[in-house]
């Protein structure tokens, strides 16, 4: 009854109308009992340990991240142009598309590089043409030789080759030899026009001696046609001089050898021969030519001009290896040759160093009016007296 009293006098001044707010009283009855339930649930036995919670957040978390990277680096894609990864969002996709960016980025890079590369390099050739006044014609020409070392770094060539040019005292390439050496190198034909004295004769020779196996017993590897016995006798002691240290059979067509040589049994890498000389053997003592792998027409103005066509033409078919490469070497190079030589050259490249058919620069030249035959004479005699004792040449023409 006390009791009673109490709990009516706590709710003293208050109506609380039961009836009326039976839903709400029930779901504050059933409080207690809720949180009973959710205790019951979470026992002791069922419930996470704070440790396993906190792992399994920091799992959570982790997953989380990743999907994030996958997406940004999915996106990264966009950002550097690969749409094609567009909507990589897994880890595995994230990191492919990760990889091939840097890979687009290296070979992206490397095309670049490569292309400043060659135009360094075609920068670098038309300064050294301009320098050393090369003009050429044709595709894809090799840059000219800065010097004799590159012979050895560029091309590979043998080390006693480019000593023996020191030895001969050659430091530097003349310029026919800085530009035919590397065309004749790379397997181009050509034709080279360069004044007298410019060093024609080193500029073919050389690439033969660096390609060509010496002493290898198979017939005859390179022919040089000259338009005189003295020219083919000097062409062949410079040959020997630069192949000193290699067993190269280099020979020179004699008359003798012309007319009863025997092919059959000769040694030879290297023959140097006039026209005549040459055709007698091999139309009358069966030299066989075609295994020549280098033809070269050394003053082919004055082969071409002292009647010898038909001749050359019968040794250009005698020479029939198919992969033969044929050169031209002139101090001129009248437009009738060079279109007759073309019918048998394969993609030749033109060398001209200074002007086509122009004397050497090297030599000096004057033109004196004498008015009558007795004033050339005196004029001459003038002109004697002015200079040193240097080699002079007159044409009272
Ligand atoms: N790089 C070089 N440095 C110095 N001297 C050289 C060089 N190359 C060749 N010579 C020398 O220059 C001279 C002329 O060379 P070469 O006879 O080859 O000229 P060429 O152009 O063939 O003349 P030609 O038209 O009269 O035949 C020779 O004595 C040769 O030894």
């Amino acid at each position: 009854m006390e009791k009673a009293k109490l709990s009516s006098a706590l709710f003293a001044g208050t109506r609380f109308d039961r009836k009326r707010f039976a839903a709400d009283f029930a779901r504050f009855r059933q409080v207690p009992s809720a949180r009973g339930q959710d205790a019951a649930s979470a026992a002791p036995s069922s419930a996470p340990s704070p440790e396993k919670k906190r792992k399994r957040k920091s799992k959570a978390r982790a997953k989380k991240n990743k999907k994030k990277r996958a997406e940004e680096a999915a996106s990264d894609c966009d950002v550097e142009g690969f749409s094609v990864f567009k909507g990589l969002a897994t880890k595995k996709e994230g990191e492919d598309c990760e990889k091939k960016v840097e890979t687009g980025m290296s070979e992206d890079s490397e095309v670049v590089r490569r292309r400043k590369e060659v135009e360094r390099e075609i920068e670098r050739a038309a300064i050294l043409r301009k320098r050393f006044d090369i003009h050429i014609s044709g595709q894809n020409v090799p840059a000219p030789l800065e010097n004799f070392e590159e012979l050895v770094s560029r091309y590979g060539c043998d080390s006693y080759l480019v000593g023996n040019l020191s030895k001969l005292g050659f430091q530097e390439p003349t310029p026919i030899q800085r530009q035919a050496i590397p065309i004749l190198l790379l397997g181009r034909e050509c034709f080279a026009c360069a004044p007298t004295g410019s060093g024609k004769t080193l500029a073919f020779l050389f690439p033969i001696l660096m390609k060509i196996k010496p002493g290898s017993k198979e017939g005859v590897k390179a022919v040089i046609l000259c338009p005189t016995r003295e020219l083919a006798a000097q062409t062949t002691r410079e040959c020997k001089k630069l192949a000193k240290g290699r067993k190269f059979y280099i020979k020179l067509m004699t008359k003798d050898l012309s007319k009863s040589g025997n092919f059959k049994d000769m040694h030879c890498d290297i023959l140097v021969s006039t026209p005549l000389r040459l055709d007698h053997a091999v139309q009358k003592r069966d030299l066989d030519l075609s295994r020549v792998e280098y033809l070269v027409l050394d003053e082919s103005d004055k082969l071409f001009e002292l009647g010898f066509v038909e001749v050359i033409d019968s040794i250009v078919k005698a020479c029939s290896n198919p992969s033969i490469i044929r050169s031209l070497f002139s101090a001129t190079l009248p437009d009738s040759i060079e279109a007759l030589a073309r019918t048998i050259m394969h993609d030749a490249v033109r060398v001209i160093v200074g002007r086509k058919n122009s004397a050497s620069s090297l030599i000096k030249q004057k033109l004196i009016f004498a008015g009558t035959e007795k004033g050339k004479l005196l004029a001459l005699r003038q002109s004697f007296a002015e200079v040193s004792l240097d080699p002079s040449l007159a044409d009272f023409s």
